[in-house]
């Protein structure tokens, strides 16, 4: 059964306890599931790990059963052996999920929560008043939101830097660093964040800082920041992991068992687990990771050529033009599924955005469905206009996250939008971007 003081957890560097087993006579607590199926070779292709999971349910279930029970009988009033008593602690179809999950995420240890912020709340829980934490100027709104009120309310000292730049990561390195939390690409700036040499400057520096990366944007399936040293890796699982909006959910995974039963004393104690059908759903999302995001990814990468050649400024690492490139292609396998551009006038933007007909006004990404949004008036708005302002996060910036739709018929539906809304010059020759976005797409992004 579950930890339930944090003196079960602390300092401790293994599993505490009497060993246990679950329905599939897997260890417990949840190991990574074992690499598929077992034939001498280490491991498969992800595409295929993302695939095969191994069970053993009495009635050859392929698909994990939904447990959809928030307590479990015991064989005796002392608690027995059995690994479940209440779904808040633990849930076989929650606990398959996070084997899954750590497997494929090249973890010793996963965690399903009910949200990516739910994620980031129980990781920000290992800090303490006094602790400082390094993150960047180009965040995701929501992770702003928490961050600030953890600076207004709970003592801690946030520094907020471009952590595109190495070194003003590395002048606020101290003793006093508990935690640096990074995403990359940058969100919606898509500026690219060099994980691997901050993680060893991080640990250099300080070797209790914990290096925390936000890998939404890339997915298991283009990076994993475990293995370029990071301490503990976090996903909305919200987005390509599930991949059909259906769902809320947060993962977490790290190498280091202290840490996770640290991150599961606090789950199990708020109560944020994943619940079992949304576990069950997000098992059967994860399945199909490889193929939608292949999908998406070549479509992000025309659509993103097209705006470029058409005249616009647009912001996509899988574009030359992109000030990071290498860097970006160091880290990841793929370039991901999320562009934005800029028309330099909101107004103009907002025309765009409103005049799409196949790409819905929402925020979030990583759906089969393709969607638009101006992410200073949607998804960022929770940063305020003089924040805003001084990180640069230009007002008319246009977010696209590309969807598995047809791509002539993104690409059709874009150009009538532009042109509907007067951001393109007609010819006989086709269309060229006009006025402010004209003059902006021909200056480079910023080498930073
Ligand atoms: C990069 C990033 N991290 C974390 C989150 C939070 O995830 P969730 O919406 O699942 O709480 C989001 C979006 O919401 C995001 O874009
Ligand atoms: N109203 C929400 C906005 C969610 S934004 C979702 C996603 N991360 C994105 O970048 O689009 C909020 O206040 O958090």
């Amino acid at each position: 059964m579950a930890s339930s003081t944090p003196s079960d957890v602390a300092g401790s560097k293994s599993m505490a306890g009497p060993s246990k087993t679950d329905l599939d006579g897997h260890n417990l607590p949840p190991s990574p599931a074992p690499s598929s199926p077992r034939n001498g070779r280490r491991r498969y292709a992800l595409a295929t790990e993302l695939v095969y999971t191994e069970g053993k349910d009495q009635y050859g279930a392929s698909s994990i059963p939904i447990y959809q029970s928030a307590t479990f009988k015991q064989s005796s009033a002392s608690g027995g052996q059995q690994e479940y008593d209440y779904t808040r602690s633990g849930n076989p179809t929650r606990t398959h999920l996070e084997r899954h999950l750590a497997k494929i995420m090249n973890a010793n240890r996963a965690l399903a929560v009910s949200s990516g912020m739910g994620a980031l709340d129980v990781i920000t829980r290992l800090l303490r008043p006094g602790d400082e934490v390094i993150t960047g100027d180009d965040l995701y709104g929501g992770t702003h939101r928490l961050l600030t009120y953890m600076a207004t309310n709970q003592g801690i000292i946030v520094h907020h830097v471009d952590t595109t730049k190495i070194e003003a990561v590395s002048a606020r390195l101290s003793e006093k660093t508990a935690m640096v939390l990074l995403e990359t690409p940058t969100n919606p700036l898509i500026k690219i964040v060099d994980l691997a040499s901050i993680a060893q400057m991080a640990h250099d520096a300080n070797s209790k800082a914990l290096v925390v990366v936000d890998n939404t944007m890339l997915s298991p399936m283009l990076c994993n920041p475990l293995d370029l040293g990071a301490d503990i890796v976090y996903e909305s699982g919200t987005k390509y992991l599930s991949g059909h909006h259906d769902i809320m959910a947060g993962v977490i995974a790290c190498n280091e068992l202290s840490i996770g039963d640290k991150l599961f004393f606090t789950i199990n104690s708020t109560g944020c687990g994943l619940s079992p059908n949304d576990s069950f759903l997000l098992m059967r999302g994860v399945k199909t990771l490889a193929i939608r995001m292949e999908k998406q990814q070549a479509s992000a990468q025309a659509i993103a050529q097209f705006l470029e050649s058409h005249g616009f400024r647009v912001r996509y690492p899988g574009l030359r033009s992109h000030p990071q490139y290498d860097l970006h292609w160091s880290i990841a396998r793929g370039a991901g599924a999320v562009l934005s551009f800029e028309t330099g006038d909101a107004a103009m933007s907002e025309r765009i955005v409103e005049a799409a007909r196949l790409w819905a006004i929402s925020v979030s990404f990583g759906c089969v469905n393709s969607l638009i949004s101006m992410p200073c008036q949607m998804s960022h708005a929770s940063i305020d206009a003089k924040t805003r302002r001084e990180r640069q996060m230009p007002e008319d910036i246009i977010r696209l996250c590309v969807g598995i739709e047809d791509v002539t018929d993104l690409i059709e539906d874009l150009s009538r939008a532009l042109v509907q809304a007067g951001a393109v010059t007609v010819t006989m020759d086709g269309f060229h971007a006009t006025g402010t976005a004209a003059e902006l797409g021909k200056i480079p992004l910023a080498q930073d």
